[in-house]
């Protein structure tokens, strides 16, 4: 396989196409209520609503603390806004700022389990907003505030606090100014740096500014150097003109009256202000080793790489993420809620806030761990100008930030139920984290580092194509589309793609290498009744023939196929070219994720009734599959009976099954046969205390075919789990089929899958 160097900075992108269907394909929006009590039987609609919903009622009547117990009150946020300041974007109202806030909502819950609703207020009178949110006090755990412009925020915010006993936390305001604290200490760090005699200049004096001016000073800058910024420029002593009582009570004794006049000498820049603010003369003439933070979204004040090719000396940050050291209120909000929820925080105070900027301060500076490296763009991080704070992605955030948060609180007296063990709760934030998520980031992250090329057999299908150009905006390699020109570009331009550079075309009739492709094939089907005339046939006219040729003469270094064949037929194809790797057995692992868990199955794909011999090897395979995805595997050999009980002929094989595993002495843990439910669940389990596994299974070996796709899609249709694959494992090439309903995101999971090469 060809290894192309690595990039050094990776840009995933995406057209405004790309970005619109994603919004509405499906159910239009993000986001979904699920129930998480059965509503199935007469007696669970009267336990549920009247009449026995009566007796939380009055349980919580008579004592309100009982709510966090009865109600979703306690794991639940509402992120609210009236849209007067949407990204960097301006006020383009509230209805306009809802994606953002379904965005938000389901951040808080993809990465720290917090439950949160968007409620979008249509007014941009202060006093309204307050009174339409006053009163929801009892329905959420906390409210967070997004994107209201300054200085209607700080009334709101303050107001609100003052009313409501829940926190009330203005997150472009403290979680911008939490993260940029964090980033600024380990810059100050790094440049040998002292915080009390540090020159800062921030520009934008609205929401983030003013918090950021804030908190600094609350952790030890020197108020004389610190200089704020606004569109008429410095906000000094005596000034006038676009004030307001925040931007006066921060107001500097200076000379300076521009940016540029402040930034003369200056060590930091924060830019919270708009795209463009700052000037390559601006840069220019800060002191040596500049700290420039441009945090406008979606697009900084100036670009890292502009201020790179003014000087080379600066540390430099931004908002987004396609560039190092995001400084993106995303690493803060999930997890500073999960923290006051979890003691049942009144507020999120000032100490609160300074616990967070420093744990994820020091979280940069400590080395990151094996588990961890890859979640990196596949190079591991060292504290440095380049890494001075973690990426949203890192899973340690969750057990760290919430950890600090809570102790803060519980130090402050606002915790209603402090946590009186600590490392438990660090332990249990741990389970809380959604690991295929965070698996399929690393393993795209690892991809982005080493962009492979993938063919797309079936080239001429609209889905395929943007599948494609997905591919390459996000930086993974380059895509193959096998098919006519003409053809695929009239699909392209139907679907409004644009076949950028990184798409190449390859018809099978017209390439150059279908020869070789031919002769591949004879060389190999000669004795299987082929002639070679059947093979120059395949190779020309049958994509995938033609593509998987591609990969197994190293034209290509992965292949996806399945749109428009089905799947055991696409396998056909693919298996007259590339046999199993030597010693291994095809199998297909479809990875499930359901409430917050992650199983892997098989033999999803290949064996209809597999022997004990063929059980035994599904089970090697699906161990490596599991560990390539960072699990330890617990692998569960499933049947209807559980260790003998019913007896019956399937049974009995899968019983034979694990004792070939034992004399095969391998390295995981496994057991079996056992019914599903004891494989997942720790209470059944305990009924047979000599089972060998550790724990609940985290990868189940079905008996036979049919079980296997018939759980699985169930558990899809029915149980709401998302599942991945069939992926094809074991093959000498790393070669995907998706199913034939596939869409284009899951063509793409499916071709990083490949570039991965995780059958591999
Ligand atoms: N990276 C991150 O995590 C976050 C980034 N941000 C970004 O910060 C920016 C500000 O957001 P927010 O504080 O909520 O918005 P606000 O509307 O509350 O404040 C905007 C501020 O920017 C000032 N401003 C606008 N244009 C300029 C300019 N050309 N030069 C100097 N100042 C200017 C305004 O000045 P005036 O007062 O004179 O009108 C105002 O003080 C946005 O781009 C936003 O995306 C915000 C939160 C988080
Ligand atoms: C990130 C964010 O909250 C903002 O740019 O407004
Ligand atoms: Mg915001």
């Amino acid at each position: 396989m060809t290894e192309q160097k690595p990039a050094r900075r990776p840009r995933p992108s995406f057209t405004d196409q790309e970005a619109l269907s994603f919004h509405s394909q499906g159910k239009p929006g993000k986001l979904e209520v699920v129930p998480t009590k059965p509503m199935a039987t007469q007696r669970d609609l009267s336990l549920a609503y009247s009449p026995g919903v009566a007796v939380p009622v009055k349980a919580i009547a008579e004592n309100p603390a009982t709510a966090f117990d009865y109600t979703t009150r306690g794991n639940m946020v509402a992120v609210i806004s009236n849209g007067t300041a949407i990204l960097g974007l301006g006020d383009l109202g509230a209805l306009a700022s809802k994606p953002v806030m379904e965005g938000k909502a389901v951040l808080f819950k993809r990465f720290a389990d917090v439950d949160c609703i968007d409620l979008e207020v249509d007014t941009k009178d202060a006093d309204q907003f307050i009174n339409a949110v006053r009163y929801l006090g009892p329905s959420f755990g906390g409210i967070n505030l997004e994107d209201i412009k300054a200085p209607e925020c700080f009334i709101i915010e303050q107001r609100l606090k003052e009313l409501m006993d829940i926190p009330v936390f203005h997150d472009d305001q403290h979680g911008t100014a939490i993260i940029a604290a964090a980033g600024l200490f380990n810059a100050l760090k790094i440049t040998g740096r002292d915080i009390s005699s540090t020159r800062l200049v921030v520009n934008g004096a609205g929401a983030a500014g003013i918090a950021c001016v804030e908190l600094v000073k609350a952790m030890g800058f020197a108020p004389n150097n610190v200089i704020l910024c606004d569109t008429k420029g410095v906000v000094y002593q005596g000034r006038t003109e676009g004030m307001n009582q925040w931007k006066s009570a921060h107001a500097a004794i200076t000379e300076a009256r521009s940016l540029a006049d402040a930034l003369e000498g200056a060590d930091v820049i924060f830019g919270l202000s708009v795209k463009g603010a700052l000037t390559d003369a601006m840069v220019r003439s800060m002191a040596p080793n500049p700290i420039i933070f441009a945090m406008a979204n979606p697009d900084p004040e100036i670009t890292p790489d502009d201020a790179h090719a003014v000087r080379d000396d600066v540390i430099m940050a931004t908002g987004r993420s396609d560039y190092p050291n995001q400084v993106n209120n995303v690493l803060g909000f999930p997890f500073i809620f999960r923290g006051a929820l979890d003691v049942q925080a009144t507020s999120i105070n000032m100490e609160m806030k300074i616990a967070a900027a420093r744990a994820l301060a020091d979280l940069a500076q400590e080395d990151v761990p094996d588990e961890v490296a890859t979640a990196y763009q596949g190079a591991r991080p060292r504290f440095g100008r380049e890494y001075i704070i973690p990426a949203p992605f890192d899973p340690r955030l969750i057990t760290r930030i919430p950890v600090a948060v809570a102790k803060a609180a519980m130090e402050t007296g606002v915790a209603r139920r402090p946590i009186a063990d600590l490392e438990a709760y660090r332990v249990q934030l741990s389970a809380r984290r959604d690991p295929v998520a965070g698996t399929l980031a690393q393993i795209y992250n690892k991809v982005r580092a080493y962009p492979k090329r993938i063919v797309f057999a079936e080239g001429e299908e609209e889905a395929v194509i943007r599948a494609a150009a997905s591919f390459v905006n996000q930086g993974l390699g380059t895509a193959i589309l096998v098919g006519r020109e003409d053809r695929v570009q009239a699909a392209a331009a139907f679907a409004g793609v644009e076949l950028r550079e990184g798409i190449e075309i390859q018809n099978a009739r017209l390439s150059p290498r279908t020869n070789a492709y031919a002769q591949l094939l004879y060389d190999r089907l000669q004795r299987r009744g082929y002639l070679m005339r059947d093979c120059v046939r395949l190779a020309s006219l049958d994509r995938n023939h033609f593509a998987a040729a591609m990969v197994a003469l190293g034209d290509a270094d992965g292949m996806v196929t399945g749109l428009t064949r089905n799947y055991s037929i696409a396998l056909e194809d693919v298996r007259r070219v590339v046999d199993a790797k030597p010693g291994h057995r095809v199998i297909g692992v479809s990875i499930v994720v359901a409430r917050g868990r992650t199983v892997l199955v098989a033999d999803t794909a290949i064996h209809d009734m597999p022997t004990s011999e063929e059980l035994a090897g599904i089970a090697v395979e699906a161990a490596s599959v599991a560990r390539r995805f960072g699990y330890e595997p617990r692998v569960a050999m499933l049947a209807y009976s559980t260790f003998g009980h019913p007896e019956g002929e399937r049974s009995e094989r899968v019983r034979d099954a694990v004792r070939i595993l034992d004399r095969q002495h391998v390295d995981f843990e496994y057991d079996g046969e056992m019914a599903a439910d004891v494989a997942l669940s720790r209470e059944a389990m305990a009924l047979y205390p000599f089972c060998r596994l550790s724990g609940p299974a985290n990868v189940l070996i079905m008996p036979a075919f049919h079980s296997a796709s018939i759980s699985t899609k169930m558990l899809q249709e029915l149980g709401g789990a998302t599942v991945i694959g069939p992926i094809l494992v074991g093959l000498d090439k790393p070669i995907q089929i998706v199913p034939l309903a596939a869409k284009d995101s899951d063509l793409v999971n499916m071709a990083v899958l490949a570039a991965f090469n995780v059958g591999g």
